[in-house]
Parts: C-alpha cells; sequence; structure tokens
C-alpha cells in the first residue's frame, strides 16, 4: 500500500471535477455541523499553525484535520503575500495534502489554490443561505480579486439578487472582473456607494484598516467578513462589530486570528448548537 506514488491532481483537474462552487455544498454543510457538534462529531481540526515569513510580508499556515466520518486524513498548506503592488502573482497558494488514515502514508497532493477559492465562497454562501434577510435584492462585493469573483459565481447562482454592486480600491480591478463575469455589475466608485442599501455584503480585501463601516449598513444586512485573517487587520469596523450578532465557525479562531473580533473587543457569547443547516 505504502509504495503507491501519491496522484497529483493539479489546478485544471480541480477545475474539472468542481466546475461549480455549489457542488460543495453538501459535504461542506455536513463537514461544518460534524465541526459544531465537537467530540461527537468527530473532527479534529487544531488551531491552524500560521508561520510569518516577515522579510516579504508573508505567511504559511499549516492547517491539519481528521474527519471520522469521512475518515479523512489531509492537511491543507497555505501561503499569502500582502503588499504585491501590480503583480499579476496569486497572493494566496494552496496545495492540500491527502492521507491514507490507516497507515498515514500520503496519498494525493492535491492544488489547494481553486479548492480555497471554492470552498470559502461556498461556505460564505451557506452563511448567507441561513442568515439573510429574505427579500434579500441587492449583493455587494468590497474586493475584486480571487475570492471576489469565486464569491460572485456562486452567490448569483444560489441567490436572485436584482443588482450587484463591486467595490476595489483599485477601480481598473473592479472593472475588469465586472466585465469578465457573465452577468450585469455596478462598478462603484466608493465602498459607501456600493454599501449604502445592500442586504448582503461580502468583504474579500486584504485591508488592514476598516473600509467597512457600521454607518452605512443596512439594519438587518447580513455580511460575511472574509478577509481580516491576522490578528492585526481589519475590514469592519467597531460600530458594525459592536452593532452586529456575531456568528462564527469557530471560536478559538476567531478569538486568535480574526482582527475584526480581537481588536473591536467583542465577546463572542454563548454557543448556539442546532441539529442541522
Ligand atoms: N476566511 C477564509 O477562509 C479565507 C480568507 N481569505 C482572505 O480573503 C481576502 C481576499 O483573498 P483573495 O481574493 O484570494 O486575495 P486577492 O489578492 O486575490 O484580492 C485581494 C483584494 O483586496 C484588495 N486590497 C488589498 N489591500 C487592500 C486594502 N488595504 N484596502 C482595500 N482593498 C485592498 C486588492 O486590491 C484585491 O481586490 C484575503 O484577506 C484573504 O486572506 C482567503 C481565503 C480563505
Ligand atoms: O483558509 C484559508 O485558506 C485562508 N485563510 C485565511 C488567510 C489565507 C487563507
Amino acid at each position: 500500500m505504502s509504495s503507491v506514488p501519491p496522484v497529483f491532481i493539479s489546478s485544471a483537474e480541480v477545475e474539472r471535477l468542481l466546475p461549480r462552487a455549489s457542488l460543495l455544498l453538501p459535504g461542506l454543510e455536513a463537514a461544518l455541523c460534524n465541526f459544531s457538534a465537537g467530540a461527537a462529531g468527530g473532527v479534529e481540526q487544531p488551531l491552524r499553525a500560521v508561520v510569518p515569513v516577515r522579510p516579504h510580508g508573508g505567511f504559511l499556515g499549516v492547517m491539519p484535520a481528521y474527519s471520522a466520518a469521512d475518515d479523512a486524513l489531509t492537511t491543507k498548506l497555505v501561503t499569502f503575500y500582502e503588499h504585491r503592488g501590480d503583480s499579476a502573482a496569486p497572493s494566496h497558494r494552496a496545495t492540500v495534502l491527502l492521507f491514507d488514515p490507516r497507515c498515514g502514508s500520503l496519498r494525493a497532493v492535491l492544488d489547494g489554490t481553486v479548492i480555497t477559492a471554492k470552498r470559502t465562497a461556498a461556505v460564505s454562501a451557506i452563511a448567507t443561505k441561513l442568515l439573510m434577510p429574505r427579500s434579500a435584492e441587492v449583493l455587494c462585493i468590497l474586493g475584486a480579486g480571487v475570492q471576489a469573483r469565486s464569491h460572485y459565481e456562486i452567490f448569483t447562482e444560489l441567490f436572485p439578487f436584482t443588482e450587484v454592486r463591486l467595490w476595489s480600491r483599485t477601480e481598473q480591478n473592479a472593472l475588469r472582473l465586472a466585465s469578465s463575469v457573465g452577468g450585469a455589475v455596478r462598478v462603484c466608485g466608493t465602498a459607501r456607494e456600493a454599501v449604502v442599501g445592500a442586504d448582503v455584503i461580502v468583504t474579500v480585501t486584504m485591508a488592514t484598516t476598516p473600509i467597512l463601516f457600521g454607518e452605512w449598513v443596512k439594519p438587518g444586512a447580513h455580511v460575511n467578513a472574509v478577509g481580516a485573517s491576522r490578528p492585526d487587520w481589519r475590514e469592519l469596523d467597531d460600530v458594525l462589530m459592536k452593532s452586529s450578532v456575531l456568528v462564527v465557525d469557530s471560536r478559538e479562531a476567531a478569538l486568535a486570528e480574526s482582527g475584526d473580533v480581537i481588536l473591536s473587543g467583542v465577546s463572542l457569547g454563548a454557543p448556539v448548537l442546532r441539529s442541522s443547516v
């Protein structure tokens, strides 16, 4: 068994096997339920280790997990880099290692960059399905990178938004993304213009100071706060953090990694357990 070399699954192959992020929804909903169920859910997923690569403004994240329900043993390795200037290279790159849980031999090496784009957007879509206002019409995406595209794709596939607004600090990037997707997108000159009146907001930037302010946000709107995944990065201001009902996938991770949670000083309250999503 251990002499069989691991298979390599390239980004093109991942794209072929997973043409739409929505294909991930049943598996991710089950995984989130199992993770949230604690020991009974059979998921071992410690807080990831993140190694700063200081001279280069980068980070290496190591994300191991075992799921008894899937009998799957994996680690994702992800690198992400700030301050890329005008570089066309992706800021985030990932590789997923899949092991045989019976003996620990390496079975597969998968490109994780496409998986990260699709998985993250699919989890935001699950949260949105459960938490957005019933009559949501206007979607707002702040940021115009890889996650902006993957969120646009799954959100417009799943939900009947009548208007999609997009803002990026570099307007040209927003215009490029808007012209490359299938549907109508309104590119906004300011984040405020994109946000005011929106029912669902997605923040997918590498901002380190707030780009989304509570005074702009419609009461009852649902915000998917995706960026700000370092303890000293922010996307949401204190007003928004303190006036919102916060829902996180992992309290431990949010309290250790989310700059929006840590720097705003909000508390996460008591756990609410549900039997299914
Ligand atoms: N929560 C999660 O599971 C995941 C979170 N992320 C986070 O989502 C964010 C977006 O990731 P990608 O789309 O892959 O990155 P990307 O590099 O493709 O796009 C980043 C976007 O942020 C914009 N941006 C950069 N600095 C900014 C600033 N100071 N103010 C405003 N906009 C700024 C860029 O212009 C670009 O539009 C990152 O913070 C990333 O770390 C990414 C993957 C998973
Ligand atoms: O889960 C991931 O993948 C990432 N999370 C935060 C920042 C980089 C990638």
